[in-house]
């Protein structure tokens, strides 16, 4: 079906500033406008029913007034696609829910590290993780401290971190993260430079803690340190299909990504360290092309955006 000598489709967004100085970029907008469709700006503040018209809804926006809009507008708008609904953000802005979608698929030799949740900080002298570990702010709302985290090397490193936050196991994996991007049928799987492996013998002389932040996001144009990274193979592509397929169909989501890394101690074995709803599409290549298909498949209604 095309549109092309028909109205363009009208995509309405609503996206943090952050989100859409590097989204909503002119190479997408030109490349979407000769494809038939149009992006444009809607004011979260405003209801939704008196803008537009829309054919499809982007957002990535979560306090509860524009929830609220949203869901008077699929009321009345009930044939109109909304990408995404709350409900199924939601399960990614905890990183328990999060990663218990992953668990719940049951794929083989994929998994996730082991973790538990710690809700105020006393009482961690009996904790059944092995050092070292990372804690992560259980919610993961997209907020700069949502990403500030921490490696924890001893009982010491656990003082002064802020609860709610989960602990996960450091699982060590050759310093390289496989970042699968999702968009509709469309996915990719790219290599990002990772934490370095920490040997045993070096866990003795770290003390404490040390904290970082996004550090996959420092390497993503660059690489990691030559030749190791260039040569780190990436996972089946059976493994990363089932569990894109998998994901998709259980969180009911089509715009995200998840970071996998590859056990070092049993290469066969991958784990899923993190899931995020609409990601940073434009350091994919062909990211026009990829958002504009998927778009124009929303609106076509070849996927399924899920309740609307
Ligand atoms: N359990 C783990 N074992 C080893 N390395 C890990 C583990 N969890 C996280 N990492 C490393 O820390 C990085 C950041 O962790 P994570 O992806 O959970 O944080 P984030 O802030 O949600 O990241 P993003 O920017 O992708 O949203 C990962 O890309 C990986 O390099
Ligand atoms: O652009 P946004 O503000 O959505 O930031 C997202 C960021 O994209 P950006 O680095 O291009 O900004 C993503 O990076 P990649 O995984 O794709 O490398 C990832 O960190 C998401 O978790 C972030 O979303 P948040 O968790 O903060 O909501
Ligand atoms: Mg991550
Ligand atoms: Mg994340």
């Amino acid at each position: 079906m095309s549109n092309l000598s028909s109205k363009p489709y009208q995509i309405g967004y609503a996206l943090t500033p952050k989100k859409e100085q590097t989204f909503i970029v002119p190479s997408l907008l030109s490349h979407a406008s000769q494809n038939g469709v149009v992006l444009t700006k809607i004011d979260p503040t405003k209801p939704l029913i008196q803008q537009g018209p829309f054919d499809c809804i982007l957002h990535k926006l979560y306090d509860s007034d524009w929830k609220q809009n949203l869901q008077d507008f699929a009321s009345r708008n009930p044939n109109i696609p909304i990408i995404a609904s709350p409900e199924s953000i939601d399960i990614l802005r905890n990183r328990i829910s999060m990663l218990e979608t992953v668990s719940k698929l049951k794929i083989n030799n994929t998994g996730v590290p082991k973790q538990i949740t710690i809700t105020e900080v006393t009482g961690l002298e009996n904790l059944k993780l092995n050092f070292p570990l990372i804690a992560k702010p259980l919610d993961a709302d997209g907020s700069e401290t949502s990403h500030k985290l921490h490696l924890i090397f001893d009982k010491d490193g656990l003082n002064n971190l802020t609860a709610p936050f989960v602990l996960q196991e450091f699982v060590n994996h050759g310093g390289v993260v496989f970042k699968v991007y999702v968009a509709g049928k469309y996915f990719r799987c790219v290599k990002r430079k990772s934490l370095p492996d920490i040997s045993e013998e070096k866990l003795v002389n770290l003390k404490g803690s040390l904290p970082f932040s996004q550090v996959s996001n420092l390497a993503a144009a660059g690489g990691g340190e030559g030749c190791k990274f260039e040569k780190t193979e990436m996972p089946p592509e059976s493994l990363v299909k089932e569990l894109v397929e998998g994901l998709k169909e259980k969180l009911r989501l089509n715009l995200f990504n998840f970071d996998v890394i590859r056990d070092g101690k049993n290469k066969e074995n991958y784990l899923v360290i993190d899931i995020n709803y609409f990601p940073g599409y434009a350091k994919m290549p062909d990211f026009e092309s990829v958002i504009t298909d998927f778009l124009r498949d929303v609106v076509h209604k070849d996927i399924n955006c899920g309740d609307n």
